[in-house]
């Protein structure tokens, strides 16, 4: 069927409490027998967030949002040793002005859906998930993370020549605390896993074929508590920053075009692409 969106989704029964969609790069089981839906990214090689992505990826939760049976989703990844490696940086480079703008409200669109969720989120992080990878985990209620040094997490957008925008410092800040996020920020650090664990930034390390099963035990425990207190209390956690973007949205696109556009920027990004090509050849 196509969406509203014009996005084509599949949609299946896998048994009487089990229900499925699918979309190209985005798939979501549903279990209407817990209440919990799994949403799991599934774009080779390694989970790029392009604008189909991050379209898709806001239609899914919206549908779920409105599923009177959900009550929380678990975001994970279907590509083995990878969450996300962030925000596509082809939909950065080499475009024109019109289409970093549409990209850049996608994301925006994504992350109000994501972080403003009524729903219980859990990052069960199954690989590596720098800059916006890091970001989509940051943005959920409780981060579960693969027990493998060779994963890390963190916000490096400096590395590639970039800046984290506000938003994404913002909830940084609210996770590890100001002095972290300014250290970390600054040197476009990237974590293992133990390293996460000591600053916070995910909330529980655990054996990598024990995420998922974990992820749902902590579900568990979140939806004992009474949904309408727990939903009250995340939208007055979460509620200045989310208004902050609404409030700068347009100042926001406009800050990021230009910025992207700048010829040192896509310099330095062009430089970065191809040094992630040489190390992958
Ligand atoms: C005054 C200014 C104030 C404010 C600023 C205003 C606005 C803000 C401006 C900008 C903000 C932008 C915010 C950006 C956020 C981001 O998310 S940027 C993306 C950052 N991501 C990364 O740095 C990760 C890069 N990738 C990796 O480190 C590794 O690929 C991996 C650890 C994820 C996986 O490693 P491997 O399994 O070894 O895989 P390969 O490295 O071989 O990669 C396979 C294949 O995929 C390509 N690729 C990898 N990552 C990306 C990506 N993010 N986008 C696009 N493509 C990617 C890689 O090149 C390989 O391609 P091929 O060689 O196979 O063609």
């Amino acid at each position: 069927t196509l969406s509203p969106y014009g996005v084509h989704q599949k949609h299946g029964q896998i048994s009487n409490q089990r229900r499925q969609f699918s979309n190209t790069y985005i798939s979501v089981e549903m279990d209407d027998a817990t209440g919990v839906a799994v949403m799991k990214m599934k774009r080779p090689p390694v989970n790029s967030l392009n604008l189909e992505l991050l379209t898709e990826f806001a239609i899914s939760l919206e549908k779920l949002e409105i599923d009177r049976g959900c009550r929380g989703v678990i975001l994970t990844s279907a590509i083995p040793k990878i969450f996300s490696a962030g925000l596509d940086i082809t939909e950065m480079c080499g475009k024109n002005a019109d289409h970093y703008g549409e990209f850049w409200r996608a994301l925006q669109e994504m992350w109000l859906k994501l972080y403003g969720s009524n729903m219980v989120t859990i990052a069960a992080i199954n690989g590596s998930s720098p800059a916006g990878g890091c970001l989509l985990a940051v943005s959920c209620d409780y981060r579960i993370m693969a027990d493998n040094k060779k994963y890390t997490i963190g916000l490096n957008e400096t590395q590639l020549g970039i800046v984290a925008p506000f938003w994404f410092k913002d909830i940084m800040t609210d996770t590890i605390g100001h002095r972290a996020t300014e250290r970390s920020l600054e040197l476009g650090m990237l974590y293992s896993p133990t390293d996460a664990l000591k600053i916070g930034l995910v909330d529980e390390v655990v054996a990598e074929d024990k995420v998922l099963s974990t992820a749902s035990a902590v579900m568990a425990q979140w939806f004992a508590v009474p949904d309408h207190a727990r939903q009250l209390t995340k939208s007055m956690m979460r509620k200045p920053n989310l208004d902050r973007l609404v409030t700068h949205r347009e100042a926001d696109i406009k800050n990021f075009v230009s910025f992207i556009s700048r010829d040192s920027i896509q310099k330095s990004l062009q430089i970065y692409m191809e040094m992630l090509k040489k190390k992958g050849s």
